[in-house]
C-alpha cells in the first residue's frame, strides 16, 4: 500500500484517463485531410468525440494523440491535452500515448479508455455505461455491438457457407483496461495488433462485453460522413 493510501487510511482509488488515438491518415475515407478533421455538423468530426469525453465528470484528463508536428487541434483553453506522439500504426499511437499519461502522473492501476477519434457519435452515457460494467472487473471490457444481420462467409465472389452469429460481436471503442496492464500486453502484442482488447486476449485475458449501440460505428468511408452527420444534427437541440 502507498505512503498516500497508509495516510488516508482506505487504499487510493483508481482513476479513469482517457486516450484519444487521432494520428491516422484515413486512407479509407478519401478526404483531403485526416478524416478526424472534417468538419462534420459545423465542427471537426474530432471535436463532438472529445465533446462527448468532457461531459464524464469521472475522467480525470483526456489525452489526444496526434501524428507528430500536427497542429490542428492547438487551443490555450481546451478541455484536452494533446501529444504529438502518433505511431505509425494505431497500436503503436496507443502504445505512445500511454507512456505520455504515465509522465503525466497517470499510474499502472489507473484505468485508461481508449477510444478512436473517428468514433464521433459516442455518448456519454454510453461511457458512463463502460466504466460502470468495468469498474470493478479484474481485466476490463470495450463497448462492442451484438452483430445485426446473418454472417456469410464468401470464397471467391460466392458464399460458401452461412455463420452461426449468436456469438458474435463487432468490436468498438471506448475499451478500457489498467494502463499497466495495457501497456504490457500491447509492448507484447506488436503493432499490428487492432485493438486493445486484442493485445489483452493474446495475453490470456478475456474482456468483457459491454453492449453499446449502432450509432457508435467508426467513419470510415466515405458514405459514413452523410450518415454520421445526419446523426449528429438529429441531436442538435
Ligand atoms: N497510426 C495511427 C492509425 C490510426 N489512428 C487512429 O485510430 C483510430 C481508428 O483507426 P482507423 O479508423 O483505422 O483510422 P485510419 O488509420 O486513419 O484509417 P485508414 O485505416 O482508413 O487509413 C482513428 O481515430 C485514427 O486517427 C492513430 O491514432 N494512429
Ligand atoms: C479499435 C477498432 O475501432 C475496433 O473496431 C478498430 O479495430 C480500429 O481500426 P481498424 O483498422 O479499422 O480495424
Amino acid at each position: 500500500m502507498s505512503l498516500l493510501a497508509t495516510v488516508a487510511g482506505t487504499p487510493a482509488s483508481p482513476r479513469f484517463f482517457a486516450l484519444i488515438p487521432c494520428a491516422g491518415t484515413g486512407s479509407r475515407a478519401g478526404t483531403a485531410q485526416p478524416k478526424q478533421y472534417q468538419p462534420l455538423a459545423g465542427l471537426p468530426m474530432v471535436l463532438h468525440t472529445l465533446a462527448a469525453f468532457a461531459a464524464v465528470p469521472r475522467l480525470a484528463r483526456c489525452l489526444v494523440v496526434v501524428a507528430p508536428g500536427d497542429r490542428f487541434l492547438d487551443h490555450p483553453d481546451a478541455s484536452f491535452s494533446i501529444a504529438d506522439c502518433g505511431g505509425a500504426t494505431r497500436a503503436l499511437s496507443v502504445l505512445n500515448g500511454l507512456g505520455q499519461l504515465a509522465a503525466l502522473g497517470a499510474e499502472p492501476q489507473d484505468w485508461v479508455l481508449v477510444h478512436d477519434a473517428a468514433r464521433c457519435l459516442v455518448t456519454p452515457r454510453q461511457i458512463e455505461a463502460l466504466i460502470d460494467a468495468c469498474e470493478h472487473d479484474a481485466v476490463g471490457g470495450l463497448l462492442a455491438h451484438k452483430l445485426p444481420d446473418t454472417l456469410k462467409r464468401e470464397a471467391g465472389g460466392r458464399v460458401a457457407a452461412t455463420i452461426d452469429r449468436s456469438d458474435k460481436w463487432l468490436a468498438q471503442t471506448p475499451q478500457m483496461f489498467r494502463l499497466g496492464a495495457l501497456a504490457a500486453a500491447l509492448e507484447q502484442a506488436g503493432p499490428a495488433v487492432t485493438d486493445e482488447a486484442g493485445a489483452m486476449e493474446a495475453a490470456g485475458l478475456q474482456p468483457r462485453l459491454v453492449p453499446g449501440g449502432a450509432q457508435n460505428f467508426k467513419v470510415t468511408y466515405p458514405e459514413d460522413f452523410a450518415l454520421a452527420e445526419a446523426v449528429l444534427r438529429s441531436r442538435q437541440p
